[in-house]
């Protein structure tokens, strides 16, 4: 007997099919789906058949799915090796992904991050005192749109990427860093061999921009100086199973990786935290006496990371921020042979793209009561799900199959996010600051959100009126 088929969605228009709905706020498109549909159907979305499979079976069906069975490199290659570069990410067999996802972990410890947040705190510190949005007075409006992003790339790329890529951006590195990033955009999904404009800058950035890695790297390798602490230095001294250590172009676009990875989550995250936090001042000042209690005040207030994990309603806060806006609202995978839905008679078909959006589960009453509040508080009354979760170990660590949660920023399984603890680590700097030096409220309301670039932006005007504290 022929297999069932997913339902496929109602679409007037071959071709660009749900696409406008779906890219105009995903989250009301499944919803409206699943209504009439059920937790699995299929859409057409750009030429392509995508199925998505929504809610915590469906979270665990992608996560968990086998590597035979759904690819991501298959997904994801044509968007990201033109920006990331050859032999590195999605442009490489799984294997070996985990094998670098293994090598980056290792440049991502404690020790590091101790020596991140001063640095951190410098970069903040020199941004927000030459800012015309923060000063120079003792209280105004910040454009978050514009001012976070570059505050962002200044910090991250200090602490993981080096003192050199640090000082490259004062100096046109950032043309370049735009350059590249237009072509890190969804159209890419679908058209990526169109000669658009864009597409030519973001291969000419891309070249510079390796070069520019080539050249910190070669002089690393000629001075004695010992190894520091940044991430180039670890993936210099990394070497893969087979003893070999990895060629200079991997290192590269590895980095460059990374520099993608976390600038946008980042970037993003920091302006929804901001403006939630923004709609309710109370919540900023509990964490302003939350931090004089763990940190001190005055001139004994001193950011430690050791004391970072008694800082609770803090940690709760990011967690609630990533709940109601996880920067990657749709994870992809190439489905490669037909797949069996199980408890149904339905069979996923080979050749459509899987989709799971475990920000709908995130946001969905069935889950978390109040579910599109912002109430950090939920967490301090809630059992850790990852805690208890089964785990398993693909070649980079141990990581949980997360199949259970309907709570997953991070993703889970093979392709789970190795920069967690990095980013957990940089948002609490970020705001531990914001918090010390000033109180806010948000102008207007909290956001709406762009879902057409590729992470979950808040749609302009993202604005605070700031009061510096005496
Ligand atoms: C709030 C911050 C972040 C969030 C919400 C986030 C989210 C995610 C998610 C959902 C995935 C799984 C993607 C998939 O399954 O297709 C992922 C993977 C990954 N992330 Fe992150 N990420 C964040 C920050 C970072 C940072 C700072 C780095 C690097 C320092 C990073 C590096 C990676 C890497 C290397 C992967 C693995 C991709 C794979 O194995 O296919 N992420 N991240
Ligand atoms: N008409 C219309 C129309 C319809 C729909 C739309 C909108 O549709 C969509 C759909 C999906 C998406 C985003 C998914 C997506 C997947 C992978 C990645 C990534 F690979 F890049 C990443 O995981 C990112 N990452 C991980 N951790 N930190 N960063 C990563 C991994 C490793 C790595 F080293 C570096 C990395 F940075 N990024 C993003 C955005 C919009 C628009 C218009």
């Amino acid at each position: 007997r022929n297999p069932k088929r997913p339902p496929i969605v109602f679409h007037w228009i071959p071709f660009f099919g749900s696409a406008i709905s779906y890219g105009i706020d995903p989250y009301v498109f499944f919803h409206e789906c699943r209504q009439k549909y059920g937790d699995v159907f299929s859409f057409v979305c750009m030429g392509r058949k995508m199925t998505a499979y929504l809610g915590v079976k469906g979270n665990d069906f992608l996560f968990n799915g086998k590597l035979a069975d759904l690819s991501a490199e298959e997904a994801y290659s044509h968007l990201t090796t033109p920006v990331f570069g050859k032999d590195v990410v999605y442009d490489v067999p799984n294997h070996v992904l985990m094998e670098h996802k293994k090598f980056i972990k290792s440049g991502l410890g404690f020790p590091q991050f101790r020596s991140y947040v001063p640095l951190i705190l410098n970069e903040m510190n020199a941004f927000l005192n030459t800012s015309p949005e923060f000063g120079p007075g003792k209280e105004g409006v910040a454009d978050l749109l514009k001012t976070m992003p570059v505050m962002t790339i200044f910090t991250a790329s200090r602490t993981l990427q080096g003192a050199e890529v640090r000082e490259g951006f004062d100096a046109g590195f950032a043309d370049l860093y735009h350059d590249l990033d237009q072509g890190f955009s969804p159209i890419n999904f679908v058209f990526p061999w169109l000669p658009l404009p864009r597409n030519r800058r973001r291969d000419r950035a891309h070249n510079i921009m390796q070069q520019t890695y080539l050249n910190i790297i070669k002089q690393r390798r000629s001075s004695p100086e010992n190894p520091g602490s940044d991430m180039i230095w670890t993936l210099m001294n990394s070497k893969y199973r087979d003893g070999r250590l990895l060629k200079e172009h991997e290192i590269a676009g590895i980095m460059i990786a990374l520099l993608m990875a976390g600038q946008h989550t980042s970037a993003a995250t920091i302006m929804w935290v901001l403006t939630l936090l923004g709609s309710k001042p109370e919540v900023i000042e509990m964490l302003y006496e939350e931090q004089k209690r763990v940190l001190g005040e005055g001139e004994n207030f001193h950011v430690d990371f050791d004391k970072y994990k008694d800082l609770p309603l803090l940690n709760y806060v990011i967690r609630e921020t990533l709940r109601l806006h996880p920067p990657i609202h749709s994870i992809m995978r190439k489905v490669k042979r037909d797949l069996p839905v199980p408890d149904s008679k339905m069979v996923i078909p080979a050749g459509s793209h899987l989709l799971a959006a475990p920000g709908y589960s995130a946001t969905h009453e069935d889950f978390f009561s109040r579910a599109k509040e912002f109430c950090p508080e939920r967490w301090g009354e809630r059992p850790d799900d990852e805690e208890n979760a089964e785990q398993i170990d693909y070649g980079y660590g141990l990581v949980s199959k997360g199949g259970s949660s309907p709570y997953l920023p991070f993703g889970a399984g093979r392709h789970r996010c190795i920069g967690e603890q990095f980013a957990f680590m940089h948002l609490t700097t970020i705001i531990c600051k914001f918090v010390h030096d000033y109180s806010w409220t948000t102008v207007g309301k909290v956001p709406d959100v762009d879902y057409s670039s590729m992470v979950a932006l808040p749609l302009a005007p993202v604005k605070i009126a700031w009061k510096r504290r005496d």
